[in-house]
């Protein structure tokens, strides 16, 4: 994934410009910078649920707003908010969001990977009364169930306890070890294994 002279204006202010990267398979890229410089807004952009303002977004060589079905595809966004239906079961989120990307998971599979993120018995227990730090792990619990190319994670870690962080940069290092690539903000340094991130670090244009 390639950015080429991106920028990015929020309420007809400059947020940033010019930001040039190019992120290659089996690699993160870890964007930084302070409160409020933009990180979500570039995320927002990579997702393709804000329009670029300038410059390019790249995937396979070719602009991502020129291919958005398949670029969709190739796709998994986590962002602030865990995008869960409070009302539905753990499981039946599960099944939901998957149906979403076209697979049809069984209640087997959800289970085995509820106890993956430590969920163990939650499967049919509603969303609304999770904590949390248990929503966080079922909204990451996605991840695992995602067979996409890159991921887009904001700020993945809050909520979270040290097992969790743990779990989710191992789920993370997994995912580049089969070529996959991620891209992710956080406020905390997190090591995802041997594989040292990327840095991109925003500043105030
Ligand atoms: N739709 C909008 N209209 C106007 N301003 C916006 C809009 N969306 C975001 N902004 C502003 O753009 C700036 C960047 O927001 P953004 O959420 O991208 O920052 P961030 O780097 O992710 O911040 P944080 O570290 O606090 O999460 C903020 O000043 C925000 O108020």
């Amino acid at each position: 994934m390639t950015f080429s002279k991106l920028g990015c204006t929020k309420g007809g202010r400059q947020l940033f410009r010019d930001v040039d990267h190019t992120l290659q398979a089996g690699h993160w890229l870890y964007v930084t910078g302070a409160n409020g410089v933009g990180k979500t807004s570039l995320l927002r952009m990579v997702c393709g649920l804000a329009p670029v303002d300038s410059g390019q977004i790249l995937w396979n060589n070719s602009s991502i707003s020129a291919q958005r079905d398949s670029y969709r595809q190739d796709l998994c966004y986590l962002g602030h908010l865990n995008a869960l239906q409070e009302s539905m079961s753990v499981q039946e989120n599960l099944v939901f969001t998957s149906a979403l990307s076209g697979v049809a998971l069984d209640a087997q599979q959800a289970k085995s990977v509820l106890a993956r993120f430590g969920l163990h018995g939650r499967a049919q227990q509603l969303v609304r009364h999770l904590s949390q730090g248990q929503k966080r792990r079922v909204a990451l619990s996605r991840l695992a169930l995602s067979s996409a190319k890159l991921w887009v994670l904001d700020e993945p870690y809050v909520a979270m306890d040290e097992a969790g962080i743990q779990m989710l940069s191992d789920l993370i290092a997994g995912h580049l070890d089969q070529g996959g690539l991620a891209v992710l903000t956080s406020h905390q340094r997190v090591p995802v294994g041997t594989h040292n991130p990327q840095i991109l670090e925003l500043t105030a244009s």
